[in-house]
């Protein structure tokens, strides 16, 4: 029985010191890759590009979120914007966007295809069977975009590359829950975004990605991965599959929505983690083991065993170094002051902390997934059934 501990403990022991190579690379993929001098004139002649906008609904921030894609500094491009009900509120909102720029070149897509189960790509369905660019950049209503984004995007997709996509991360707002979304993505979830990039493992999100079209045609276009949910996810296991690289956008994605609560923040990594679990299943171990209290705790009892460490002792200079890598990895994805105290900061990180173990459980209780108004069940592997379906086309 000893050994078998002594094992375990081993196990635990050489898992936290992988984790702290994972914080490492995280920091200098970070370091390295980010904000680089975006120099528009290298890589002239540009490519075109179809920018599909499925949208859903209106919030504070939509009006001016969509007018950063009309200032861009990019030559050639088309703004597809999509919406599945004519009756959408944000529609007249990007009438009148099109209005005040007319030299852009924007259309609006209304009712959606039926073409699966995935709402979103329903919805942007008719936008991209009308794209005339063989560069189709997908980008979420909650999204803006720096002028020079597109350009850095566009310079970074190689012959080798067939997707650029944005690391997730926020604009600056005020509030606790907007200090909650940055801490997250600019620390535990950007984490693990860049180490998956750099190990080349799929990690794409279709929050904000620039795609080869062709490639998508090749396997059936849009419409084949309209029976999964993360969609995402398998346009990049499918691209990659053909032996095209990805790679991460030198500027993070700016996500803005304009309704920012805690309670959503936990509804909607609730949904992430099922889609996670569902595709990749060894998340479900490896997921909460890499949560910086968990495995602390884990790793506290195993040097106890092996090297008779104080536990507790151990496990306070873990979470400290923990946080204080957090915060520099933060502070490199900001690249500027942080939009919040650092008293602010102490709590926002624990309260994620404390929080992402149980965001994991409760995904685990109730198996359905809530996407805005639908209701989903998902069959390992990844395939979704609605459950109630609300869509009327
Ligand atoms: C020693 C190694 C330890 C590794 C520990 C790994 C622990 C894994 C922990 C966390 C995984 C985080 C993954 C981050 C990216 C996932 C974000 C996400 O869940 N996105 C989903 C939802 O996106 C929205 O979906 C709807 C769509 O319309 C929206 O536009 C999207 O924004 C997305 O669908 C899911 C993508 C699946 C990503 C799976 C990534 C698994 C990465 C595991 C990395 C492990 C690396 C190990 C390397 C050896
Ligand atoms: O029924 C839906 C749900 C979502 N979306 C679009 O899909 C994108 C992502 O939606 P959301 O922000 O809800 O997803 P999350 O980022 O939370 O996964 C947004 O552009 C939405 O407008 C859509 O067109 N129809």
């Amino acid at each position: 029985m000893f050994y078998v501990y002594y094992a375990l403990a081993a196990i635990f022991i050489v898992f936290w010191c992988s984790l702290w190579i994972v914080h490492l690379i995280a920091i200098l993929q970070a370091k390295l890759k980010f904000y680089r001098k975006v120099d528009p004139y290298h890589g002239i002649p540009y490519e075109g590009v179809s920018i599909l906008k499925p949208i859903k609904g209106v919030d504070a921030n939509l009006y001016h979120n969509l007018e950063t894609f009309f200032t861009m500094q990019y030559p050639v491009y088309e703004l597809l914007f999509c919406f599945e009900d004519g009756a959408d509120s944000a529609i007249p909102l990007v009438s009148n966007l099109i209005e005040k720029y007319p030299d852009v070149d924007a259309k609006v897509f209304v009712g959606g295809s039926f073409v699966g189960v995935n709402p979103k790509i329903n919805n942007m369905h008719q936008g991209y069977v009308a794209a005339k660019y063989n560069f189709v950049m997908i980008s979420d209503s909650n999204l803006r975009m720096k002028e020079e984004t597109l350009t850095d995007m566009v310079q970074l997709m190689d012959e080798d590359v067939g997707i650029v996509h944005q690391l997730p991360f926020v604009w600056d707002k005020e509030g606790f829950a907007a200090a909650l979304e940055k801490i997250y993505f600019g620390s535990a979830h950007a984490r693990i975004y860049l180490f998956a990039d750099f190990m080349q493992v799929n990690c794409h999100t279709g929050m904000s990605t620039l795609i080869r079209k062709n490639l998508l045609d090749d396997v059936g276009g849009l419409q084949a991965f309209g029976c999964y949910l993360a969609e995402d996810f398998f346009m990049g296991k499918s691209i990659m599959e053909r032996g095209y690289r990805t790679r991460i956008s030198s500027l993070p994605g700016l996500q803005n929505s304009g309704s920012s609560s805690i309670r959503g923040f936990r509804e909607r990594l609730k949904r992430w983690t099922k889609l996670r679990c569902a595709m990749v299943p060894h998340t479900i171990i490896l997921e909460p083991l890499s949560e910086c209290l968990i495995l602390g705790a884990f790793t506290s009892w195993a040097v106890y065993v092996v090297f008779m460490w104080d536990p507790i002792v151990f496990y306070l200079v873990h979470v400290l170094f923990w946080f204080l890598l957090d915060y520099i990895l933060l502070s490199i994805i900001q690249n500027g002051s942080l939009p919040f105290s650092k008293f602010y900061f102490i709590i926002g990180w624990l309260y994620r902390e404390i929080n992402g173990p149980l965001i994991f459980l409760s995904a685990f209780w109730d198996p359905t997934i809530r996407w805005r108004s639908r209701v989903y069940r998902l069959q390992m592997g990844g395939i979704a059934e609605e459950i109630s379906p609300k869509l009327k086309l």
